[in-house]
């Protein structure tokens, strides 16, 4: 039988295991397909570097148009990341009506719309399991599964890299940039670290998840992001002291019409299931109106579990080129977009305060609070024997972001808060 001939652009992390799994995997994927599946040609920028899968050499290249406008080439899966030349490739392969699978969570978030179109146009598909929630089948089944429901709530540990780091330090106490390194070296993280530490990444797979889940156009920009890098040790020894995990959360929020989408380290209670995904793990926890709670579970990173999403999304498209309806799970976003406004967005508060340690300053403190209409569930003052100030750790009940802001300026101008030395988001 007439095999389905693939172009491989990258062969880094991902693309080795997608060789791994396209030849390892052979006979049950040509068995679900009718066809057997070829790798043609893989692009590198390197062909002298070492590969730890064995590739007979006249297979590497070092040109993209080896493969964008080789008329062999069925489906190009492209996992070599960034935004150009990879865009380029990827809308040159789309012209030349060649389908597309991708891991490229960059491009997607911010190209996506464009790469759609392109992909409508041409009756190509675009795939791109992989992008989100590495080896977790999130974006089929928030595109299939809950296609009958109305998504209120998509809360996700989406990055693998700083859920390791996260873990580590408050499982074993490591330092951030020893564990930085070991997510570096197992492949977890990006080629630029700083989207994963800084939050980046997670927000990009949380407009595409909010996009897919709230069926509205949610862009980057729309999504109010802080990373781990400013966490200390202590705050999380203060959670954990709480009852609190830290975690990475990227929560996308549906009331009404009304949607928010924020990234940021948040204090999680240990009664959550979301406390006890550890280490590379992801979890995306969605409420639907009808369906209620569910949470999907899974490795968010490392070779093996992504390249499973790409070859799975690479199946796919080829079952629709065998039915020929490719080209058509372009979904359009069809509902406008409307952002939540600072005083709808309500949260609990963590918040630790250096204070004077003297009589007449928790009274000052409340009434700020107060002032605001913020509630407060517990207040804790502790003395400081070596010094004589004291730190107050306040835990809030669901307040707005609007009053939050007005609060901390508020505390900026009272004499007795030497400094917020740290406030967090609390869940669960
Ligand atoms: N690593 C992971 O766990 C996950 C990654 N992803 C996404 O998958 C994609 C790939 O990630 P990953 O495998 O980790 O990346 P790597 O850096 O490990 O691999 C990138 C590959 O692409 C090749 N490459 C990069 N730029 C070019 C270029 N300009 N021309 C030709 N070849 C090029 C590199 O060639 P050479 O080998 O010669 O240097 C390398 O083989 C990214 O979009 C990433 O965000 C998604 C989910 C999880
Ligand atoms: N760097 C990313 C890789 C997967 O998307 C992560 O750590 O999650
Ligand atoms: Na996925």
């Amino acid at each position: 039988m007439k095999p389905i001939k693939v172009g491989l652009l990258g062969l880094g992390t991902v693309g080795t295991g997608v060789v791994r799994i396209v030849e390892g995997h052979q006979d049950d994927l040509s068995s679900q397909v009718g066809s057997p599946i070829r790798i043609e040609k893989v692009l590198v920028k390197d062909l002298q570097k070492a590969r730890s899968v064995s590739i007979p050499e006249e297979m590497l290249t070092e040109e993209a148009c080896d493969i964008i406008h080789n008329p062999d080439i069925d489906v190009v899966v492209e996992v070599m990341g960034g935004i150009e030349p990879t865009k380029q490739y990827i809308m040159e392969a789309l012209e030349q009506g060649k389908h597309v699978v991708t891991a490229n969570k960059d491009l997607m978030a911010l190209h996506g719309r464009e790469i759609m179109a392109k992909a409508k146009e041409k009756r190509c598909d675009v795939f791109y399991e992989a992008s989100v929630a590495g080896g977790i089948p999130i974006i089929r089944t928030l595109m299939e599964g809950f296609s009958s429901d109305r998504i209120k709530k998509i809360i996700g540990i989406v990055n693998g890299t700083t859920n390791f780091i996260l873990t580590k330090m408050s499982q074993e106490g490591a330092g951030y940039e020893e564990v930085l390194k070991e997510a570096q070296a197992l492949g977890y993280a990006e080629s630029d670290p700083t989207s994963d530490v800084e939050g980046l990444d997670a927000a990009r797979k949380m407009a595409i998840l909010a996009t897919l889940g709230f069926h509205s156009d949610v862009a980057l920009e729309d999504v109010d992001v802080r990373g781990i890098s400013q966490i200390k040790k202590e705050d999380i020894a203060f959670a954990k002291r709480l009852g609190y995990e830290m975690k990475l959360l990227g929560i996308a929020e549906r009331q009404d019409d009304q949607i928010s989408v924020v990234v940021q380290p948040t204090m999680v209670s240990t009664s959550h299931p979301l406390a006890a995904v550890n280490g590379v793990f992801n979890a995306v926890y969605v409420y639907g109106e009808a369906v209620g709670e569910t949470m999907f579970y899974g490795p968010g990173a490392g070779e093996m579990p992504t390249a499973t999403s790409v070859v799975a999304d690479l199946v796919a498209v080829i079952k629709n080129m065998k039915l020929g309806v490719n080209g058509q799970r372009a979904l359009t976003p069809y509902k406008e977009k409307k952002l939540k406004t600072d005083d709808q967005i309500v949260y609990k508060n963590f918040i630790l305060l250096h204070v004077e340690d003297k009589a007449g300053v928790l009274a000052q403190i409340t009434q700020v609070f107060a002032e605001y209409e913020v509630s407060l569930d517990s207040v804790v003052q502790q003395p400081n024997p070596h010094n004589p100030d004291a730190e107050i750790i306040i835990i809030t009940h669901q307040a707005s972001q609007a009053s939050m802001k007005k609060v901390y300026k508020h505390f900026d101008n009272l004499d007795v808060i030497k400094s917020i030395k740290s406030a967090y988001r609390v869940e669960g």
